[in-house]
This record gives C-alpha cells, structure tokens and sequence, in this order.
C-alpha cells in the first residue's frame, strides 16, 4: 500500500513514537529557558570553562565514536552515506579539539587564545556537520549488505575532510583577520549569528530530508537522525542568543548540541552496526526455523558415513539418541541393507554432487517404515574432508498411499464395469479399458469429449434432468441409459454417478460406473414374457390376462357399461393334431392366435389359457357388439389357412358371458362363457351362443350330480342292467352289454348319459368303471354258473378309463378274479378313444387282445378313423352308431353309411353290430345289408339281470 504524502512508513513509526516525548521535551526546555533567561540579563555561569571542556570533550568523543563507528562499518556494511558523515564527524571532532583548546582561559594554543579564536574553529565545525549530514541524506540509502554507489571513496572523503580541517587551522592562527569579526565587545557580531542562522538552515533542509525519507522503507534510524538534527538545532538556536561566552545560552547550547550528537551516534551504530547483527539474528532465526520446519531427518556426514550432525524434529525417528549417534558411522546404526542403501547415495553424491531417490525400509517399534534419501555434497573450502548433507525423509505413508492407489488403479483397470472419470465440465479425463471394450472407444478417442457421444437418443430427457438434479446437488445418481457404441450397435447401460469434491467440497470430478445390462433386459424381457404371455402364441396367458380383465372391468364399472368375456374353442382341432401332428396344430394355433388379434380393437385382450381354447375380454361392450365380434372372430378363424403345404379349413364355437348381468367377477363371467361355448359345440358348433339361465341350470345340476356320484357306489345306489344283442340271422343271442344305472334317493334315476361326462371331468369315472366291470364279471360267472354260456358281456371303456396306464392290468385283474373266460368279456371302445393318440392306443388295444377280451369299436361312424388306422387296431366288432341306424329306411344317406361300415367291417374280417334298432324294418335293412348283430328296443330295453333270464325263456332267444 502507498503512503499518502505525509504519512510516516510504518518501519519508522515505533522509533518516531520513542524519539517524541525527548523531543517535546527538549524543545519545550529550549522554549522556557529561553523565556526565562531572556527577561533578565543571564548571570555568568560559575565554573563555565570546566563544564565547556567537559562538554566539549563529551561530543568530541562522541563525534570519534561515530567516525570509528562509521569507518569500521565500512567493512561490514559499506555505505557511503555513513562514511561520509564519520569522515565528517573526524573533522568535527579535531575542530572541536582546537575548539575546546583556544578557549579563553586555556592556555595559548599555537596562537594567543580569544573567544574570537574559539568561535572561528567553532563555526567551521558546524558548518562540516551540517554540510556531511545534508551530503549523506541527499544520497541513496541502500539496505545492509549493498555496495556503496559510486562515488568518491571514503579515503578520498576522508581526504577532503581532513584537508578543510588543515585549511581551517591555517586559517585560524595565521590568517584570522581573513576571518569576519564574530565576537566584540558588545558579545556576538551579527556575521556570528548570521553564520549560527546559516547552520539552523541547513538543519531544517536536513530534517526536511529526513521527513521525505520517513515515508520510506530505510537501511537506518530515520527517526534518530531526526532526532540528532533536531537538537542540533535547537543547539544553535542557544549560539545565536548568548552576550557573554560565559552565559548560560552558551552551556545550554553545549548541552543540546552533545544529546544532538548523542543521536546521531545512535542512528549511526543502529543503522551500521545493530541492524546488520539483528539481520544477521533474523537471519539465523529465520533459518533455524527453515530447518525445524523440515519434516526430514537431517545428517552432516562424513565420505565414510561418520555422522558430525544431526537435525529432526522426530527424535523418534532415530534408531539411538542424537547424541550416541554422533561420531559414530551409518554402518554401525543403520542395519547392513540400509547401510549398504545410504552410502550408496553419498557415493552418487561424491561423484555428482546430488543424489536422490534411493530407498531404505527400517523396522521400527511402530512397525516398518519407508525412507528416502536425498544426499548433497556441502560446500566446504578445499582444505576440508567433504561432508555431505543427507536427507533422509519418512515415505511411509506415500509408500502405503502408492501401494493403495496401485491397487485401486488395478481395481479400476481390471473392473468388470466400465468407468471413466469427467471433468467439472463434464468432459472425459480418464476410462479403464472395461469402458473401451464395452464402447469400442479407445481412451484416446474419448478423452476431452462430452460423455453424451455415447447416447443413441432414446434416454428420455428427464433422465438426464435428473441426472444433473442430482449432481449439481452433489448426490449420487442412478439410472439406465440406452447408449450406443461405436459400430452402432445400441445397448442399456446402468450407470451410478457420483460427484467428487475437493477440500474445499467444490465439485472437481464425476465418476461413473457403468454396466451393460443389456443381457439382463433380454432377459428379464423374456422372462416377463414366459411369465406373462403364451410361449406358442405370444398372446397374454391366464397371469396376464387376470391383470388386463380387472382394467377392462374398472373402466368399464367407472363408465357404468357392459363389458363382454368370450370363450372360442376351435371345432375338432383334436383330429388336426392327430391326423396332421402338433407341428402343424402349433402352426394352426399360432395363426389362429393373429386372426384373432386382426379383429379386436386396441383395448380388448385375447388370451389362450391351454389348447384351442381362447379367451377374451371386450371392454365397454353390449350384447350388440359382443355378438358382432363373435362373428367377425368366426369368419375371420373359418378364412382358409395355408400351412406349409397344407390347407385347412377350421371353425370356431364361441360363449359369451357380459357383465353385469351374468357376473360381477372373472370366475363366474368365464364359467358362464365357457358353458354358453359348451352350449354352442351342442348345438352344431361353428356358432356363437349367450350365456343363459338354462345354462346356470344346467351348471347347478352338473355340480349336484358331480357331490352326489361321490358317495354312489358305496350307497350302493349304482346297478347295472343289460341289453341283449341279437344275431340278426337266426335270432339267437350273442351278447349283452351292460349299461349302467343311478338311482338317487333324491334326484330319482339319472341316466349315464348325464352323469358318466361329470364322473369323467371329475375323475369319479376310474372308480365306477372299475365297479361296474367286476359287477358284470360277477354277472357273468353267475350266468356261467347257471350253465348260461356261449355269449359275451359288453362293458363300456371310458376315455378316461382307457387313457389311464393302469387299465390294462386293472382289467386283467377283475379277470383274474372273476375267474371268467376272457372270450367271455367284451370292451367297448368308442371312436373317439380310437383316435386319442394313434400309436398309443394301438398298443394298449394290443396289450387288451393280448388278455384274450373281445374287443369293439362304440358308435362307428361318428368319428374320422380311417381304414388304414382301423386296420391296425386289434378288434373283433365295429359297432354302428345308432344315429344312423334310426335314419334306415327313411334317409338313403343312412343306408349308405351303414352299408359303407358294414362293407368295410367286412373287409376287415371283423363283426358288425347295429345299436338303437328299434323297428322291424330296420331289422331287416340292417340284415339285407349284411350286418351281423343287432341291439335295441326292438329286442330289449337294457333291464337287469334278472329279468333278462326272463326275457330270454318268454322270447324262447337260444343262446349260441
Ligand atoms: N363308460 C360307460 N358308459 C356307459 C355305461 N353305461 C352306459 N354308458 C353310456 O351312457 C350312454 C347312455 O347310455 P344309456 O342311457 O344306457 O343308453 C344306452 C341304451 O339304453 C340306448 N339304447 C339301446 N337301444 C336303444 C334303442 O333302440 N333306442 C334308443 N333310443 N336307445 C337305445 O343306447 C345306449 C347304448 O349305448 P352304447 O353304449 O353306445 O351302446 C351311452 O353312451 C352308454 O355307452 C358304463 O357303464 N360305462
């Protein structure tokens, strides 16, 4: 900072503060005694010449002091300011001298002495003082330690001075009257004054020198310089009053002219000898401090490794006391490696004056330390052995800092995940090498540019504002982004960002760890595709469409609407998967699937819970609409399909259920959907029906019928009754089938054409079947028994039964038990189970043959075996469905077809046998066709065992 003009530099401001009070009070002494001695005429001062001399000699002391001073100054601090006025003070002092001694009073000096004479060495000694100091302040002041300007050297000063000296003497006792008049009889000539007044001037240019300087840093005591010129001038001011050379204006003035120079021996000693030695002082000081600042361990060594000094500030640090350390060498502290280490280094220091980073450890009682030598050679004059100055620092926590950043290093380069490390300003500074292969980047290529050349656009951007959100906040962020590399190829990318901070906790970096989670996307993709859609069709399974249903239905309760649950079978897909193979049924089914999907609109939902079956679920939709769906989802299934090198023509049977009025929940909507499509395939298939209250019924009775058939058998409520079949040719029996009967206490007699489907959807059937089988064995032996022989007992085989694996050696079993002829026993197969699994079926009916059991196919005719198929199945009789034989005689298709079985059972080789005969008519159409056996009404209703004994001796029918 400036000073402002007057404004003393603060270097001077405590020595000005502690020169003022003398000054004051100097100045104010001069003041008053000039007032005092003023108002009365002085009285001479007793003893005056005495005190003159001692004054006299007092300041001529003190000039020689300060010429002493300043010389010998010269060769510590040679500043010609200073030397200019010690040269000017050794004048002052020998004038003084001559001053002191051509004083009246004294005896003759040279010349004969006056007060005149005293006076004329006197003013020339002023004159020399006030001319040195105005010469030395007009000159630069350079700090301690300068070299003097150039300029007169100080034997040429010198010279000078002691040349005016000389001159002046001369002057004074050869020449005086060359000398104006300067003391008379009246006391002080004016030219003395004059002369007095011509000193205070050059005084006050001096102290105007001084002021200058006071605003500036100085080498010396501005403020007792000051001081010094001050009183000398206060000095004078006493010279020019004085009468008598007695007076006390006269001692006065001695006295403030010895304080001046007092003074100025003080600036002088200050500035030239203290200040350099407290430079010196602050030097050592500073330097000391230097040394208790460093953190090393400092030696002074010897070649040999002998230590002369050691500096710590970690006593600790040393294997023994500094002091029996001393004198002794590296190799008797240190152990051998680390000596072997340090007088390595001297060695390099010997050689290259400087040597650096060689290493040593140390097992201290803390555990094992690291250090680091650092040796230099000590200049030294040549005369001396070499030292060296060793450094020896403790690197233990850099080492282990190193070795932590080493591993981190390795743990960010060999990391699985991508990492790269971004500037404040979100450029890249650094990426490992997972990054570059996960990007195809190279860190060359990414370094100094913005992360975002990774971005394959399609992160939303509130992704990024949260990011920044978070970051500028100095949080961590996480979050995916879709990101692409450098061959284009676009991939999910989790990434955790974290801002770093500097001490001072402003953000200098970000890091991020990323993952390619691209995989995992897949992944859970396909995963929440399993668990949500149909791995064949792709649509929503049963999970999915839960969830999408109970949307449907709260728009469709918030809009106080209808909504539509559609159930679609495929009509006969079974025969597609058994004559074509599932191959082209997955095929049928997937296309079917995206037929479907064509018709319905956005918000509606298709599903397939299992096989042909569909489900689906039409939001804010009316019977209307429903029913207009239903047939465009027809039409669209019925469109021919084109399936490799197939072409297939499939037809659908669709229930619909509508909220509310058929059901508020998923359950009973698709219980009711599925009845009304059951209701549909009853009634011809390839159509749609609404669920009904007939259905609800139909529901009810089914789930009564499925309670009360648990506890049947046991209740013994099940009978079996038996239907006589008939040899059309010569009416003779042949046969009997049993058919089975359920009388419940309750709900009357039910016939097996209601209650065998519930027995088989629930299972039940295994039970009855294997129940009504050993009733009719036991029948049968009883008939046996009663000599009764030489026809065969028909039981009828339920699907289920015969899909079951235990079938064949369940009835091998009842057999057994029986102990019935097997030829005696018949099974009834029905077409259906025919076609269940071709090869499958081919090889039980085989394992049945096996057993010796007559073996026939139920309802031919009703299904689509064909000859080749039938062909292979082991069976003795094809058994007419009665559907075609009620139509004999009226409907010639019917014939057609009971001629084409009849014709085809023939070629077989196998009976044939006509259900539902019911006229004589038929009777006989069914003989002229060639069948062999016939069973029905017309013969016998199915009756019970008992009556059929009966039967037979009232219609006197023979037996085989
Ligand atoms: N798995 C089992 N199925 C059985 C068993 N008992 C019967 N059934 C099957 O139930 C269906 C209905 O049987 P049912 O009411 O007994 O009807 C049979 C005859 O009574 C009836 N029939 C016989 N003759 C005539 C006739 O002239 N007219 C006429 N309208 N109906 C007649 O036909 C049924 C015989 O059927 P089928 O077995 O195909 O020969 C029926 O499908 C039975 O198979 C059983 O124990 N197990």
């Amino acid at each position: 900072m400036t000073p402002s003009r007057w404004q003393i530099h603060s270097q001077h401001t405590a020595s000005f503060r502690s020169v003022a009070p003398v000054l004051w009070l100097l100045t104010g002494a001069a003041v008053a005694a000039w007032a005092y001695f003023s108002m009365a005429t002085p009285e001479r001062v007793r003893h005056f010449l005495v005190l003159h001399q001692g004054l006299e000699t007092l300041s001529i002391v003190v000039s020689a002091l300060v010429f002493a001073v300043g010389w010998k100054a010269h060769s510590i601090n040679p500043q010609r300011n200073v030397f200019i006025l010690a040269c000017g003070f050794l004048g002052v002092a020998l004038l003084d001298f001559s001053h002191m001694l051509s004083y009246a009073g004294m005896p003759d000096y040279v010349t004969a002495n006056s007060v005149a004479k005293g006076i004329n060495f006197w003013l020339p000694a002023r004159y020399l003082v006030a001319v040195s100091l105005l010469w030395a302040l007009g000159l630069h002041w350079h700090a301690p330690g300068d070299s003097a300007s150039a300029g007169p050297g100080r034997f040429a000063v010198l010279a000078l001075v002691l040349g005016v000296v000389a001159a002046v003497h001369v002057l004074v006792f050869w020449y005086p009257h060359w000398y104006p008049e300067t003391y008379g009889s009246t006391g002080l000539t004016p030219f003395k004054i004059a002369a007095e007044y011509g000193v205070i001037a050059l005084y006050a240019a001096s102290l105007a020198l001084l002021l200058r300087l006071a605003r500036e840093r100085t080498s010396f005591d501005v403020a007792r310089l000051f001081a010094a010129v001050w009183v000398m001038a206060l000095s004078e001011f006493f010279f020019t009053f004085y009468v008598t050379a007695t007076d006390p204006f006269n001692l006065l003035g001695h006295v403030y002219k010895v304080v001046g120079y007092y003074y100025l021996y003080r600036a002088i000693f200050v500035g030239t000898i203290e200040a350099p030695y407290r430079a010196l002082k602050q030097s050592d000081k500073a330097l000391r401090a230097v040394l208790d600042a460093v953190p090393d361990l400092m030696f002074e060594v010897t070649r040999g490794g002998r230590y002369v000094e050691i500096h710590t500030r970690q006593p600790e640090l040393l294997l023994l006391p500094a002091e029996q350390v001393l004198g002794r060498t590296i190799h008797d502290i240190l152990p051998p490696q680390a000596a072997a280490v340090a007088q390595r280094a001297i060695d390099a220091a010997a050689e290259h004056g400087v040597a650096r980073d060689f290493q040593y450890t140390l097992d201290l009682p803390d555990g094992k330390h690291w250090f680091e030598l650092s040796v230099a050679r000590k200049v030294m004059d040549e005369a001396s052995e070499a030292h060296f100055v060793v450094l020896s620092r403790d690197i233990t926590q850099r080492v282990q800092t190193l070795d932590t950043l080493r591993k981190l290093r390795h743990a960010v380069e060999q990391a699985p995940n991508s990492i790269f490390i971004a500037g404040a300003d979100g450029n890249i500074e650094y990426v490992n090498p997972a990054f570059s292969v996960t990007t195809g980047y190279s860190l060359a290529e990414v370094v100094g540019r913005n992360p975002r050349l990774l971005s394959a656009g399609g992160t939303p951007l509130s992704v990024y504002a949260d990011l920044w959100a978070h970051l500028s906040s100095g949080r961590v962020w996480r979050g995916e982004f879709l990101n692409r590399r450098k061959d284009g190829r676009e991939y999910y990318e989790s990434a955790i960002i974290s801002p770093l901070h500097d001490e001072q906790g402003r953000i200098t970096h970000y890091l991020a760890v990323q993952e390619d989670v691209t995989e995992r996307k897949r992944d859970e993709e396909r995963i929440r595709k399993l668990v949500n859609f149909d791995a064949l069709t792709g649509l929503p399974n049963r999970t999915m469409f839960a969830s999408r249903f109970s949307q449907a239905l709260a728009l469709t309760q918030r809009s106080g609407q209808h909504l539509a649950l559609l159930y679609l079978d495929l009509d006969h897909f079974k025969n597609v998967n058994d004559s074509l193979g599932h191959q082209v049924g997955d095929e049928l089914l997937v296309e079917i699937a995206h037929r479907l999907q064509l018709v319905l609109r956005e918000e509606d939902t298709v599903s397939r819970p299992g096989g042909d079956e569909f489900i689906i679920v039409l939001p804010l939709a009316d019977a209307q609409h429903a029913a207009h769906v239903a047939e465009s989802l027809q039409s669209e299934v019925r469109r021919v399909c084109r399936l490799g090198h197939h072409e297939l023509v499939v037809t659908s049977s669709i229930g619909i259920a509508l909220y509310p009025e058929d059901g508020r929940e998923f359950e009973t909507l698709a219980q009711r959907a599925d009845a009304a499509m059951f209701r549909a395939k009853e009634t011809g298939r390839d159509t749609y029906r609404f669920f009904s209250a007939d259905m609800q019924a139909h529901s009810l009775r089914v789930l009564q019928i499925e309670n009360a058939l648990r506890s049947a058998v046991v209740q013994n409520q099940l009978a079996l009754h038996y239907q006589p079949q008939i040899r059309l040719r010569d009416r003779r029996l042949t046969g009997v089938e049993a058919l089975l009967r359920w009388t419940h206490p309750e709900l009357g007699l039910i016939s097996p054409a209601e209650f065998i489907p519930v027995a088989e959807s629930s299972g039940q059937i295994l039970g009855i079947g294997e129940w009504v089988l050993r009733t009719a064995l036991a029948q049968a032996r009883a008939w046996c028994e009663a000599g009764h022989t030489g026809f065969t007992v028909a039981v009828n085989l339920s699907m289920v039964q015969f899909r079951h694996p235990g079938l064949v050696e369940m009835v091998q079993q009842a057999l057994a038990d029986s102990g019935v002829s097997p030829q005696m026993l018949e099974l009834e197969l029905t077409e259906s189970i025919a076609m269940d699994a071709p090869e499958k079926v081919i090889a039980i009916v085989q394992q049945l043959f096996d057993l010796g059991v007559q073996l026939s196919i139920d309802d031919f005719g009703t299904g689509y075996s064909s000859f080749s198929y039938i062909q292979r199945l082991r069976v003795h009789k094809l058994k007419i469905d009665q559907s075609f034989v009620r139509h004999l005689g009226e409907d010639g298709s019917a014939q057609h077809i009971v001629r084409a079985i009849i014709g085809l059972a023939q070629s077989l080789d196998l009976e044939s046998i006509a259900e539902g005969v019911e006229t004589a008519t038929q009777c006989e159409a069914l003989l002229s066709l060639g069948c062999n056996t016939g069973q029905g009404y017309y013969f016998s209703r199915p009756v019970p065992a008992a009556q059929l004994d009966a039967w037979m001796t009232e219609r006197r029918v023979t037996l085989v």
